[in-house]
């Protein structure tokens, strides 16, 4: 079993399609969840199969902790099956004729045969389906059949497990259900994980490391608060639209306001109490860039409550789009704001000029509100 210290993954893939090709030079450090965020065709899911085994035309190398994978050069291709990797695909992919015992129980067998101890009684109560045993796999909703692919994933022990967009397809209530079990997963799995999305939102709500892809290429790669400062994610999101990311600490928590004042770069911010959140904690908050407006001068009594000196940083803006972008220095973060270009003009905002942002609403990640 792998620990649960980080792994490294050392990849080194080259993959030529007709109108696509993967080029991958990058070691991951593999702790906790990972993320693999980019937009759509960006070739997320073709670097997943390719870690996976499931692509024998990437040339180069793969090596993950101790083991080689794969090696061109040498000829070697160890097949998925030997990989000790678990893959759970966008739509759960269960064996439909059998109900859900079987499915944990062929996911289960396999491992004991590797050597491995699954504990089945621990991920039927860890992934909620003490109800769901009977119930055959085609009769699930699928927010159950999530959990139950997930529940098989960890019970095949494996020492890397690959999620390939779990919650594609659920709607917002579903996504809201199956999120505290993904939350748990690492600790479930005790392995490290790679969890492909492109959803910021999603991201931010899981994984504490990520790795940005675009046109089948590593942009950055990093613990999550460290890229974020480097690159506007927001425009990569297909979730929320423009939305920023940022990591901040809880100084106080107001226990008659009900609210609790948050350091982000130096600067505070303040929002509603989360129920169990203590000083210390460390949060990462979802700001959507429509959320967020600019003042040229600090403004008058309102009742937005946070309002933050800001610099602005670079402008994204189109003769044939009615918005712009307007990315916001304050400490060491940076927020984007998405206002008109009419604004944007009559305000005569530059690179570099110092101004108000006003954030509307700012939310925990994950609230998926
Ligand atoms: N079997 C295939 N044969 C040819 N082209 C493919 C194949 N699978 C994927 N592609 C193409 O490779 C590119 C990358 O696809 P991939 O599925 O890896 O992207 P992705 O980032 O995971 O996208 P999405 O978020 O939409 O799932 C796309 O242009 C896609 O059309």
């Amino acid at each position: 079993m792998a620990s649960v210290s980080a792994d490294r993954l050392s990849l080194d893939i080259a993959l030529a399609r007709k109108t696509f090709s993967l080029n991958v030079r990058e070691t991951l450090v593999l702790d906790g969840v990972t993320a693999v965020f980019g937009p759509s065709g960006s070739g997320k899911t073709t670097l997943l199969r390719a870690i996976a085994g499931l692509e024998s035309g990437a040339e180069g190398s793969i090596c993950f902790a101790e083991t080689v994978w794969r090696d061109s050069a040498e000829g070697n291709f160890v097949p998925a099956h030997q990989r000790a990797v678990a893959y759970v695909f966008q739509d759960a992919r269960l064996f439909s004729h059998l109900d859900v015992r079987g499915n944990l129980d062929f996911a289960a067998k396999r491992a004991r045969k590797a050597g491995r101890a699954p504990n089945v009684d621990g991920a039927v109560e860890a992934f909620g389906i003490q109800g769901l045993q009977d119930r055959r796999a085609d009769s699930l909703s699928g927010g159950e059949s999530r959990r139950v692919a997930l529940a098989r994933a960890v019970l095949s022990c494996p020492d890397l497990m690959l999620l390939d967009e779990p919650l594609t397809g659920l709607d917002r209530a579903a996504r809201r259900e199956i999120l505290p079990f993904l939350k748990r997963l690492p600790e479930q799995s005790a392995c490290p994980i790679l969890y492909v999305s492109h959803d910021l939102e999603e991201v931010a709500a899981l994984a504490s490391r990520i790795v940005v892809m675009r046109e089948g290429q590593v942009l950055a790669n990093g613990p999550i608060g460290e890229v974020g400062r480097s690159l506007d994610l927001g425009p990569l999101s297909e979730g929320a639209g423009p939305a920023s990311l940022i990591e901040v600490q809880v100084t106080r928590i107001d226990t008659d306001g009900g609210l609790m004042a948050l350091d982000a770069g130096g600067e505070v911010l303040r929002l509603p109490a989360a129920p169990g959140t203590q000083e210390g904690d460390r949060l990462r908050l979802f700001i959507d860039a429509r959320d967020v407006a600019i003042a040229v001068e600090r403004p008058g009594p309102m009742s937005i409550r946070n309002i933050l000196p800001a610099q602005v940083g670079r402008i994204v803006s189109s003769d044939t789009a009615a918005d712009a972008l307007v990315d916001l220095f304050f400490g060491g973060e940076m927020i984007s704001a998405q206002i008109t270009r009419q604004a944007l003009s009559e305000l005569q905002l530059e690179t570099g000029q110092q101004v108000f942002a006003l954030m509307k609403s700012v939310r925990l990640a994950g609230d998926f509100r």
